[in-house]
C-alpha cells in the first residue's frame, strides 16, 4: 500500500491548478527545481532539496544502525534516550510509537521532565541529535547527562562511549562530539532542512537504536518517490487541496487521525507545515486535534485532514492514506508545493531566532520581575500587553472571566494557541485543555508543549498572520536541576525561554495570557474546572 489520497467538497480555483499542474511542478520538484519559489528563496532552496533523494540515500544506513544497535545490547544498552527538539526528534518518535519500541524523547528543558529521564543510567545510551548543532535544549541536556554519568561513576571514556551524536558537517556538535570521545559522531546530509530530515540520519540513528525498522520505513517512501514525478500524483494532491484552501479562506490545516496504525503523526506534521509556511504574514495554521469529531475540527476557515482514513462528509476535507514512510515523504512534497502557491519560502525560519535571542538576554539580565494581577487558588494570573486591563478577577470566577477575556480577544478568522512550558509527561491533563477551550469558540484552538512549539509552531506565531491570541502555562518547580557549567539551572531556562516567548508576543501586540500554576495538577485541574 502506497500513499493514496481521497478529497471531498472542496473546489480548487483554477489558478492554482495552472499554477502547480500547467507549470509542471511535479517533475520540477523531484529534478529539484531551486526556482520553485522565486528568486528570494532561489539560494535556500538550492542547498534545502536533498530531502526528496533520501530513500535511497538513506539506505546504506541501515546495515550500519543494525550493527551498531547489535553492539550496543551486546553491551547491556538498551535503554535509548534521545536528546533534540523539533525536527531533531519528533520523527523518531513517531517511528518508534508507531513500531511500539521504547525511545526516552527528551525534547524540554522543564526540570522534572528532565530529571524523569535520568533513570536507568547503567543500560542508557543518549543520543544527541541537533543539525545546528548549537540548539540550547540539546545541548543543556548534553551536559546534564555527562554529569549524571560521571556522578554515577563512569570515566571519561566510558561516558564518551555513552553517546552517538547526529549533526550537521561542521557543526559545533560535531566537534564537541569528536571532542568528548562520542561512540559515534552520524553526520547528516547538509543539503536536508530539520523539519524535511525525517528519512535522514535524524530520523533513523535514533529509531534504528531504539529497535524499529528503518530500512521497510526507507522502502515505504521509496515506493512513493517513484511517482513523484507524475502529474496528478497523490502528494501533489494533497498539495494542491492545501493551496485551494488557503485561497478560498481555509488557511487552517485540522490534522485528525483516523483510524491509522500510526501514533502521533500530527506532531511531526504541525512542526512541519507551521514552520514552512507561518512566515510573511500569511502561512497555513496547522491543527492538531483529538478525532476527527473533536471540537473545533470542521470550521468555515479549516481544511479537514484525515491520516489514516477517509475524508469527513460533506468536506471539505482530505483524507490521506498510507504507510509512515510514505506519509513522511508525500507531507514534505505537499507542504513544498504549498509553499509555491502561498508564496512563501517552506526551507527558513526567519522568526524564530528571535525567542532565542530574547531568551539569551533574559538569562543575562535575570528573570523579569512581574507581579501576578491576582492569584487564584493554584493559579497566578498575569497579562503583558494589557489583555486584562479593566477586568475584575475576584476569587470564585477569576480564572473563568480571565479565559472569557482571552476568547473574546482572538480576532475574526483567527486562533487561540496554548503553550504549556510543563512535563508533558506528569503534567499530561494540560492537554486536555485544547479540546476544553474549543467547545467554547468557533475559532481553531491549538496547544503545544513548550519549549517544544518554538520549533514548530512558533515560528508560524511570529511570522504567520497577526491574528493569534495565547494562553501561556508556566508551572512552578519543585526541585531545579543544574545545567553544568552554565550559571542558571533548567528551571531559570524555561523561565528564560517562556519569558523570551512572551515578549516576542507582545511586541507584536498579541493578546497574551500568562497563567503560571503554583501547584501544576491543582492549577490544571483548575482550569478544566473553569471551561466546564
Ligand atoms: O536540529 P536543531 O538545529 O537542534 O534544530 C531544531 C529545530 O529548530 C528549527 O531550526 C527551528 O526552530 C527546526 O527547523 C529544527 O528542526
Amino acid at each position: 500500500m502506497t500513499f493514496a489520497f481521497g478529497c471531498t467538497g472542496l473546489d480548487v480555483p483554477e489558478p492554482v491548478r495552472t499554477q502547480l499542474a500547467g507549470d509542471d511542478v511535479a517533475a520540477r520538484l523531484v529534478a529539484e527545481d531551486p526556482t520553485l519559489w522565486g528568486p528570494e528563496a532561489e539560494r535556500e532552496a538550492s542547498v534545502r532539496l536533498g530531502w526528496l533523494d533520501l530513500p535511497a540515500t538513506s539506505r546504506p544506513l541501515v546495515a550500519r544502525l543494525a550493527e551498531l544497535r547489535a553492539e550496543l545490547q551486546f553491551e547491556g544498552l538498551d535503554r535509548v534516550v534521545l536528546c533534540g527538539v523539533g525536527g531533531s526528534s519528533l520523527a523518531p518518535e513517531v517511528v518508534c510509537r508507531t513500531a511500539g519500541v521504547p525511545l526516552v524523547v527528551l525534547d524540554t528543558t522543564d526540570p522534572h521532565q528532565v530529571a524523569a529521564a535520568m533513570t536507568d543510567l547503567d543500560r542508557t545510551v543518549v543520543v544527541l541529535s541537533a543539525e545546528s548543532g548549537g540548539t540550547v535544549e540539546t545541548d543543556s541536556q548534553r551536559r546534564a547527562f555527562i554529569q549524571a554519568f560521571a556522578d554515577a561513576g563512569l570515566d571519561e571514556k566510558q561516558i564518551g562511549a555513552r553517546f552517538v551524536v547526529v549533526t550537521d558537517p561542521g557543526s559545533p556538535l560535531a566537534e564537541t562530539g569528536a571532542a568528548m570521545g562520542a561512540r559515534e559522531v552520524f553526520l547528516a546530509d547538509p543539503h536536508v532542512g530539520g523539519r524535511y530530515s525525517a528519512l535522514s540520519a535524524f530520523g533513523l540513528v535514533p529509531a534504528a537504536l531504539a529497535g524499529a525498522d528503518v530500512g521497510a520505513l526507507l522502502e515505504e517512501a521509496a515506493e512513493l518517490a517513484e511517482h513523484l514525478a507524475e502529474p496528478g500524483n497523490a502528494a501533489l494532491e494533497l498539495g494542491v487541496a492545501m493551496s485551494a484552501g488557503f485561497r478560498t479562506g481555509r488557511d487552517k490545516v485540522t490534522l485528525a487521525d483516523g483510524g491509522s496504525p500510526i501514533t502521533g503523526f500530527g506532531d511531526w506534521a504541525e512542526q512541519l507545515v507551521a514552520g514552512s509556511t507561518g512566515k510573511d504574514g500569511r502561512g497555513l495554521l496547522p491543527v492538531v486535534v483529538e478525532s476527527p469529531d473533536a471540537p473545533g475540527a470542521t470550521a468555515p476557515d479549516a481544511l479537514l485532514v484525515v491520516v489514516g482514513g477517509d475524508p469527513v462528509e460533506p468536506g471539505p476535507s482530505v483524507g490521506v492514506t498510507g504507510p509512515l514512510g510514505a506519509q513522511f515523504l508525500g507531507w514534505e512534497y505537499a507542504t513544498a508545493v504549498a509553499g509555491r502557491v502561498l508564496g512563501t519560502n517552506p526551507f527558513d525560519q526567519p522568526d524564530v531566532v528571535e525567542t532565542e535571542e530574547n531568551t539569551r538576554r533574559l538569562l543575562d539580565a535575570g528573570p523579569p520581575v512581574e507581579p501576578p494581577m491576582a492569584t487564584i487558588g493554584a493559579v497566578e494570573l498575569r497579562a503583558p500587553g494589557g489583555l486584562l486591563e479593566g477586568v475584575d478577577l475576584p476569587q470564585h470566577d477569576g480564572v473563568t472571566l480571565a479565559l472569557q477575556a482571552l476568547l473574546a480577544a482572538v480576532p475574526p478568522r483567527g486562533y487561540l494557541a496554548v503553550m504549556a512550558y510543563l512535563d508533558r509527561w506528569a503534567d499530561a491533563r494540560a492537554g486536555e485543555l485544547r479540546a476544553a477551550l474549543a467547545r467554547h469558540t468557533g475559532h481553531a484552538v491549538t496547544f503545544g508543549w513548550a519549549p517544544r512549539s518554538l520549533h514548530a509552531t512558533g515560528q508560524y506565531h511570529k511570522g504567520g498572520p497577526r491574528t493569534g491570541a495565547f494562553l501561556q502555562l508556566t508551572g512552578a518547580v519543585a526541585a531545579d536541576l543544574p545545567v553544568p557549567d552554565q550559571p542558571y539551572g533548567f528551571a531559570t531556562l524555561q523561565a528564560a525561554q517562556a519569558a523570551g516567548d512572551r515578549q516576542a508576543l507582545v511586541v507584536r501586540q498579541r493578546p497574551l495570557l500568562h497563567l503560571h500554576l503554583t501547584d501544576r495538577a491543582a492549577g490544571t485541574g483548575q482550569l478544566l474546572d473553569a471551561l466546564g
